[in-house]
């Protein structure tokens, strides 16, 4: 008997940004994933074509993004979500997948939990398994000084200002990406 050789899982990352956060962000969760042996594409929802609807078809796991814009998913995304409510929902084309969400904000709280919420129960929606966040940060273990700087568990939220991500938000992604991937090597058994 043939045993076909294991491959690595496929990540998508399917994001809005507007100024340029969740795209910083959207990259670092790449090459974290990649580092860890899986293939991950990066899928800017606003630019949507076969091709890029086929990467998100393929994968095992998909990563939503998109910044918080006033409490919630950014519209360049919710046009996204809502283009997914005929076929792909009907027919289940993304059911049992993977599914991850992170957001931006400029506060630190700001509001990115409601963000991340309208984000699992879409994945929900769609029948996906979500994977939340793991990191505990400071001040509970000090050693984790700046990651996970809000505290939240559904997802990755990061803050971003005008200088950028911070490095423990940069640090933050980089685990995330991580996280998602080494779930959908497990998944893929
Ligand atoms: C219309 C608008 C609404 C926003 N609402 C929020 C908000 O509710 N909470 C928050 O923390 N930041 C809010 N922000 C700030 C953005 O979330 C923040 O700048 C984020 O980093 C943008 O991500 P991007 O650079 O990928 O577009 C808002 C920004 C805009 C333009």
């Amino acid at each position: 008997m043939t045993v076909a050789p294991m491959t690595g899982p496929k990540v998508a990352i399917a994001y809005f940004s507007g100024s340029g956060a969740i795209t910083r962000t959207a990259r670092l969760i790449a090459e974290a994933a990649r580092g860890e042996g899986a293939a991950a594409d990066l899928v800017d929802v606003t630019q949507m074509t076969p091709e890029t609807w086929d990467i998100i078809h393929a994968a095992d796991a998909i990563a939503f993004g998109t910044p918080t814009y006033m409490g919630g998913p950014a519209a360049g995304f919710k046009a996204f979500m809502d283009d997914t409510g005929d076929t792909i929902w009907l027919d289940r084309m993304w059911a049992d997948k993977l599914a991850a969400g992170f957001t931006a904000g400029v506060n630190t709280g700001g509001d990115k939990l409601s963000t991340l919420q309208a984000l699992s129960v879409f994945a929900m929606q769609h029948g996906m398994v979500w994977i939340g966040q793991e990191v505990i940060g400071a001040p509970v273990f000090r050693e984790n000084e700046g990651l996970n700087l809000s505290g939240t568990f559904l997802g990755l939220a990061v803050n971003a200002n005008t200088s950028g991500l911070t490095e423990g938000c940069e640090a933050s992604a980089r685990i995330f990406g991580q996280r998602i991937a080494r779930a959908a090597l497990r998944w893929q058994v």
